[in-house]
Formats: C-alpha cells, structure tokens, sequence
C-alpha cells in the first residue's frame, strides 16, 4: 500500500465495517480513478465525444462525466484553455446529480472553491436563473473566480464571505443549495497523500462544528420547497448521518429524498451514529455513501434534504422583503440591461429573476468589489455618476461596433470596470463580492477594453470578427503562451462588413479561447498572462 494511514482512522474503519473492513483496505492498493466532466456551456457532448483527445469512459452517475486513462494530463491539451472539460474527481460529480438544477432557478454553492461543483451546477442552469458561488477563505476564492470565468459562466455571483452574512442578504431566496461541507477528508486519503497526513489537525470533532452551523445556516436561505444537498468525503458517521440526524431534529419541515442505489451507491448507516438515532431516524438509510472498494472512486457521503413547503408562498415573501430592504450609500451605478443598439432595455427571460429581486435600483451600492475604495459626501457622488456614465458610453460602444448579442441582467459599472450581473445589486450591500457577475471589460482613459472571460463565455457567432485556430497545429500552442501570430487576412471571419482591424476572437476547433488585436497580417497577442500555457 502507497499510502501511510493513521492508526486511529484504521482501527474505526475495522469496527464499523467489519466483513467490508478488508475489501475497503486493498482498495489503497488501487490508483485513484481520474475524470473530466464536459463543459456543456461551451460544447455540446456529442460533439465532444467526436473530437475528444482521451479515451473516454462514461461515469455511470454523471450524464456528462467520463473517467479517462491513469495518468492521462487533461490540463496539458489546448481544449482544457478553451474551457471544454473540467477535470475533477468522479465521486465529487454526484452531489451536484441530486441536486436536481432546474433552469431559471437561483442555486447557492456555499462552500465552493476551487469551484468543480459550481460549474457543474452552471452547465445545468445553461446562462439562466442565478448561480451564487461562495467560498470564506479569500484566497481559495482566486480558483473560485478563475474557473468560473475559465469555464464561460455568465450568471455567477462570485462572494467570499461567512454564511450568517449571505443569509442575511439572501433570507429564503434559494431553491437549491449544495454543502459541499469543509470536512476531515478521509475519503481522499488514497488521491491525495496530505490529507492523510494533515488528518489529526483537520479533527472530526473541528469538523462537526463548522458543519453544524453550516447546515443551520444555510436551511434559512432556503425557499419553501427548496432542496439542499449536503455532502463530505469523509467516512467519520459524526460528520456525515450524525449531522443529518441533528439537522432533522431542528428541522422537522425537511425529509430525506433516498438517494437511488445502483452504479455501487450504498446506504446511509444511522446506526454507527447510535441505536437511538437509528430507530428515531431510518430514513437516514436513504442517504449515500460512496466507498472506494464498490464505486470506481474516492469516498464520500451524500444527503438530499426537501423542505416541504409551496413556492409560491416562498415568492410573496421574498417580493415583500424586496420592498422593505434599504438601499446603502453610492458609489457603484446600476443600470439597465445593455442591447447591441445601446439601448437599455429588460433583456429576455428576465421575468422571473426580477420577481425574485425587484427592479434594479439606479445608484444602488455594493462594498467590497475587488480593489473598491468608498467615497463619501456629494462631490463624491457627483464624481463616481460622471465618471460612470464615461464608462457606459465606452461600453456602449464597444458592444454596438463589435458584438452581436443582446446581454443579459443589471449592468454594473465599478470604477473602471463593467460586469454584467445576473442580480441587481443592492442584493449585495455590505457583502465581500469577489465578482458581481460576468465581467465583460475595462474603461482606460475612455477606450473599452474587452476583459478575457467575455471572450471565452462568447460563442463565435457573437463577435464581429473571429479566427480559428487548429488545435492540432502548434499555432495553438503559440497562442496559449502568448506570442504574436502571423495570420493572413483571408483567415478572419468578418460580419457586418466589419473592417478587418480590430479585436478578434481567436477559436481553437471552433471554440472560443481568447482575444487577439489583428492589423496588417499580425495578430497582437491578448491572452493574459496569468492564463498562460507554461509548459514547454
Ligand atoms: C470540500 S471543499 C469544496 C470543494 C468545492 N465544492 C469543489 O467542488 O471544487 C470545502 C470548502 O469549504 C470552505 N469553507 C470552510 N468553512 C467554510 C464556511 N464556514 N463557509 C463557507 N465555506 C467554508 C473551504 O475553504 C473549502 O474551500
């Protein structure tokens, strides 16, 4: 066996699991199982499969996760730049199963970075409804951000702050929320070696307390008839049944959806909890338990959570608090939804998010954007109006001579920097915003400056000029580490009579990867360095 387990982790593992105790063991003789799940933001699956660089072996509880060969490097293919795949664990793909996201809905990821579940939850919202993607450790939520914008997501609000906060800007406002709980890790000890090491510092008893409060928390952003999904990768009963069977008996409008067996799902165990929680709670038996010796993957446990109440009630009450909520100080300006003629207009499918978080408000405030500096009195206010409107007119711009597409949500101009979010923003007030939404640019000095998560959220019919790349040319490659390229005229796809100089969105097969500045027959590198393709 490769990896050193500790003692006491051991010797629980044999008590509870008996006769299992010796086919769990041999399982860390086994390598761990890689995968990828299809970003179908960006690419349909069958069109993936067609054109996949991997061997490709379906998941069986992930509709787009397939595991591919040990020791494949997923990271090391011009597709991983253009967001096509994300690679992640095949057990860390099922909670997200269960959560059952349905388009339009407003889902919260509370525990998120670096950020695998929360791009899985927006391939199933496909652009619509609102993805509120958390993370308390500020510089985890860098990879949150990172991969949100990798993976061409347009409706996320990217936060980083503690859950008492969000819940109070966000009381009964979600229909689905995912705990991927921080927890001691034990089912990871096989992929990954420090967890097994750090184990006696990540205490199960540590553990229990943050799960606690997470799960108390979170039940009061639910909207009646919301569902959460809980979920660890560790095997300790305490933070797993024995967390559900506290949070049952505070919660008694909540039931356990059974998690379906099959594909090696086994059941929930209350009874390694205690005698008394098992017979006051069988139906803890319907929570899951992944184990390395019946799943080809690593550990984990799953609980599905349905509050039982009607939405519609749900809705009345978030429109009244919508009304009651004060707006703060201004520093940020709001406004509408942006249109390719520069119109502000309520964009389609809008409906149902403004239900849910009333009208923009003109001026309303959001602290804590990344590098945000408040201003205070009347000059201050005059001042930030001015220099807004500057911005919006760039922008306006910008979209009217480049794109073709109408945007989505509440324009938000902050500072220099313009987003489009998918909420209005005094939903924000007071909160660390890592990114109100998806972040489209900057203004310098009155000259828009497309941003490189709007180029890889675009698809290639939305800019006026593209070029493609083949990804089995070394161009690619020269692209992804930032070099100039040589492209010949002929090469650029052009709209609308576009002229050919200009920004251009450089395609690898198709897909969208970055912007490049194309004038007499060069093309002007634009992809950010932190970006880079870095291996030789
Ligand atoms: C298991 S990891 C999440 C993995 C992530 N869901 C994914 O799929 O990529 C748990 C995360 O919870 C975060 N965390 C710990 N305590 C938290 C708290 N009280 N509120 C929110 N997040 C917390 C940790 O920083 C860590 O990033």
């Amino acid at each position: 066996m490769g990896v050193q387990l500790p003692t006491a982790f051991v010797k629980r593992m044999e008590q509870l699991l008996g006769d299992e105790f010796e086919a769990f063991m041999a399982a860390y003789d086994h390598t761990p199982h890689a995968g990828i799940r299809v970003n179908t933001l960006k690419i349909p699956m069958e069109a993936f499969k067609a054109i996949s660089p991997f061997e490709l072996r379906p998941i069986p509880w992930c509709s787009t996760g397939f595991y591919i060969p040990y020791g494949t490097k997923p990271g090391l293919h011009p597709y991983y730049h253009a967001g096509l795949y994300y690679v992640q664990e095949p057990s860390a793909m099922s909670p997200v199963e269960l959560l059952d996201v349905a388009v339009d809905e407003a889902v919260l990821d509370l525990c998120a970075a670096p950020g695998g579940k929360s791009t899985q939850i927006a391939a199933k919202l496909q652009g619509s409804g609102v993805l509120v993607t958390n993370d308390i450790s500020a510089e985890r939520t860098k990879a949150l951000a990172k991969n949100v914008e990798l993976y061409g997501v347009r409706n996320a609000v990217v936060l980083n702050e503690s859950p008492d906060r969000i819940a109070e800007a966000f009381p009964h406002f979600f229909d689905k929320i995912l705990i991927d709980a921080p927890c001691s890790g034990e089912g990871m000890f096989r992929k990954d070696e420090d967890m097994a090491k750090q184990w006696e510092t990540h205490s199960v008893e540590k553990c229990v307390v943050m799960q606690r409060d997470i799960l108390r928390v979170a039940a009061s952003m639910l909207s009646d008839g919301g569902r959460i999904v809980y979920s660890t990768c560790t095997f300790a009963p305490e933070e797993n049944e024995g967390m559900i069977a506290e949070f049952l008996e505070a919660h008694p409008d909540f039931e356990v959806i059974p998690v379906p067996l099959g594909a090696g799902f086994a059941s929930g165990h209350p009874e390694w909890v205690s005698e008394e929680v098992a017979s006051a709670h069988p139906e803890l038996r319907g929570t899951a338990r992944l184990w390395p010796h019946l799943v080809e993957g690593e550990g984990h446990f799953i609980a599905v959570l349905q509050h039982q109440g009607s939405r519609a009630v749900a809705a009345e009450k978030i429109l009244n608090m919508d009304a009651q909520r004060p707006r703060g100080k201004q520093h940020l300006s709001v406004v509408e939804p942006l249109t390719r003629s520069g119109q502000s207009r309520h964009a389609v499918g809008e409906s149902k998010r403004n239900k849910k978080d009333g009208k923009p408000g003109k001026g309303a405030t959001a602290r804590g954007f990344e590098g945000s500096r408040s201003r205070s009195g009347k000059e201050g206010l005059k001042s930030a109006a001015r220099a807004s409107h500057d911005v919006m007119e760039s922008y306006r711009q910008f979209v009217q001579e480049q794109l073709e597409m109408s945007f989505a949500g509440y324009t938000v101009v902050y500072g220099d920097r313009i987003y489009q979010s998918p909420l209005s923003s005094h939903r924000l007030d007071g909160l660390k915003v890592v990114r109100p939404g998806w972040f489209i640019g900057t203004d310098k000095k009155g000259r828009f400056v497309p941003s490189h998560p709007l180029a890889v959220a675009l698809r290639p019919s939305e800019a006026v000029r593209s070029i493609n790349l083949s990804s089995s040319d070394a161009e690619a490659i020269r692209y992804l580490k930032g070099e100039t390229l040589s492209i010949p005229v002929q090469r650029i796809t052009l709209k609308n009579d576009a002229q050919p100089k200009g920004y251009v969105l450089i395609c690898i097969d198709g897909y969208t990867a970055g912007w490049g500045k194309w004038q007499d027959g060069m093309l002007k590198n634009e992809y950010p360095t932190g970006w880079r393709w870095t291996s030789v």
